[in-house]
């Protein structure tokens, strides 16, 4: 008998969405609404590979398909762990963008004059259905990407949580009043800024379109939102939740497509503001782009961060804050502690606690509930981690364990799976230690002191985040406040609730994501000053 396993995120008026295929069984079912909401399921059996039937474009509140003029190319987008083309993309061009940007113009005239009470109320709607359809969106997720379903699931649950917290805290959002001599007095309005353009990355697409368009939503913006063309599935159906919820059309209008896109949006005259996340050469694209026409800009980049394992930590909470800071999402995880600093008496402890751990990761199906390593986004990307495990190895640097890629099983012949993998002999020179891999390489330094390991910790372009594990509290805290980073962490790794702000110092970028503070980065002040009196026009 076939078994399949399959799903689908047909919901709020669309009519064929998402269909997926697992294992090597060549069912395609096809799920579509009906008009009472009942999901009517239509079977074929194909090998066709084209999944993905529907636009992924988004213009005024409906899936629409681009125009293919002359700046435009299409791109396939495939299922990273089988290699499988689930859709074919026609990049947004020129007229595109135009439309989407104008589209949301238009609509931030009704948007922005809503109270943060009111929008915060959308948002909050938008969660419930987030979570009420997290499955699909997981699984959805996991075709874009190819990470474990589990991983998948907490991502889409964060996003929710994000998108709950701005909804609760956006009417809390308040002005100034600041008296002046005379019954003079001033006041200061949080006002929003117009279209915001917003650009992601590839590792976590549903986290970057949510963590984006709800601090900017709330405050009155209205959005353009341009995925990464190798992760363009979820991005969408946000939208649509957004849409189901309440947020008037135009409002968030999605453009998909790849460089070009990207610099048409980013350098577009009626955006006010772009929030880009992705690695450090195009974000400074981005900003150059925003410096012509004085765009605000907040960019999340890339990392190298430092893990700091102190001998008088809990080597048992170490190792699994260490597991966390390198093997999440196949290591392709911005903020990854890849550099971990081990105390010299505690480093052989600490390697076969480690190696033990590691050794019970699961490589394979990303489907699978098991399944604790995945595939890699992409043959380019798994090369690249690949090419820097060479490099490591020609400097002197031993691999502990891991640093092959492998086939989980036939039906994944194609795919992306690096073995999670461990550096030991590693020097602070080498290339591997000093630039950002993207991939599961953890590269494991020893160290005497405090003041050493801070020094060659901070001895980074980047400054995204940084780990401290010790039992000594005065130590913690004096090493956190010493670390040159924007998200510091004490005794645990890659926490992200939506409270606290998340961002970079140095090359990792500029501005914040998630906490209150990123409200202030999506609006602007205005100060009126009010005269109680007669004009004082002294000699004039
Ligand atoms: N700091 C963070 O929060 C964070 C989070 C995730 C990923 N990242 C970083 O992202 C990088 C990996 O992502 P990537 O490979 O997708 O990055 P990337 O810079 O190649 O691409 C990011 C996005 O920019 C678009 N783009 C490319 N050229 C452009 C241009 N000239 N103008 C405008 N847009 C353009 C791409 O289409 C994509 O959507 C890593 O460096 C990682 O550290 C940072």
């Amino acid at each position: 008998m076939l078994s399949y396993s399959l799903y689908c995120s047909g919901f709020i008026g669309s009519k064929v969405c998402l269909r997926m295929l697992r294992g090597t069984v060549k069912l395609w079912q096809c799920m579509s609404r009906n008009g009472t909401g009942q999901i009517q399921v239509l079977r074929m059996l194909t090998t066709a590979p084209n999944l993905v039937k529907e636009s992924l474009h988004y213009l005024d509140g409906k899936r629409v398909d681009a125009t293919s003029d002359d700046t435009s190319q299409k791109f396939d987008v495939l299922y990273p762990a089988t290699g499988e083309v689930l859709c074919q993309v026609q990049s947004a061009g020129r007229s595109d963008v135009d439309a989407a940007v104008n589209s949301a113009k238009e609509a931030y005239k009704e948007w922005s004059q809503r109270s943060n009470m009111e929008r915060g109320k959308v948002l909050l709607k938008a969660a419930e259905i987030v979570r009420s359809n997290l499955e699909d969106l997981a699984r959805t997720e996991v075709l874009d990407t190819g990470k474990p379903i589990w991983e998948a699931r907490l991502d889409i649950d964060g996003c929710a949580g994000t998108m709950e917290y701005y909804g609760g805290i956006a009417p809390s959002l308040q002005g100034e009043h600041i008296l002046l001599p005379n019954g003079n007095f001033a006041y200061t309005r949080r006002e929003p800024l117009g279209v915001v353009g917003g650009i992601g990355a590839w590792n976590y697409p549903f986290q970057m379109a949510s963590w984006k368009t709800a601090p900017a939503l709330v405050v009155g913006n209205t959005m353009v939102f341009k995925p990464s063309p190798l992760t363009p599935l979820t991005a969408v159906m946000l939208a649509e939740m957004y849409s189901q919820a309440g947020l008037p059309d135009g409002c968030l209008n999605i453009i998909q497509g790849m460089a070009e896109t990207g610099a048409l949006l980013s350098s577009h005259q009626h955006i006010e503001k772009m929030t880009f996340t992705g690695s450090v050469p195009t974000g400074s694209k981005v900003m150059e782009a925003c410096a012509k026409d004085i765009k605000h800009v907040t960019l999340e980049l890339g990392g190298k961060s430092p893990l700091i394992i102190f001998e008088d930590c809990d080597l048992e909470n170490a190792v699994k804050g260490a597991m966390l800071a390198n093997f999440m999402n196949q290591g392709q995880v911005c903020s990854n502690g890849t550099r971990v600093f081990v105390q010299r008496s505690i480093l052989d402890a600490f390697l076969d606690k480690l190696v033990t751990r590691v050794k019970k990761m699961q490589i394979g199906d990303p489907l699978l509930e098991n399944t604790t390593v995945g595939s890699m986004i992409s043959k380019e990307q798994c090369d690249i981690a690949l090419s820097y495990i060479e490099s490591a190895k020609y400097e002197g640097a031993t691999v502990l364990y891991g640093g092959e890629k492998v086939i989980p099983s036939s039906q994944f012949a194609k795919g992306n799976f690096l073995q999670p993998t461990i550096l030991v002999n590693c020097r602070d020179n080498m290339k591997a230690v000093r630039e950002e891999i993207f991939g599961s390489v953890m590269a494991v330094l020893t160290f005497d002191t405090e003041e050493e390991v801070l020094q060659r910790a901070n001895d980074t372009q980047f400054g995204l985040a940084g780990g401290v594990f010790t039992k000594d509290l005065q130590k913690a805290h004096r090493v956190a406040s010493k670390m040159e980073a924007g998200s510091l962490y004490i005794n645990n790794y890659n926490v992200y609730p939506p409270e606290i702000p998340f961002g970079g110092y140095k090359k990792s970028g500029l501005g914040r994501e998630n906490g209150a503070v990123t409200l202030n980065q999506y609006t602007q002040v205005k100060c009126v000053y009010v005269e109680m009196n007669d004009v004082d026009s002294g000699p004039l």
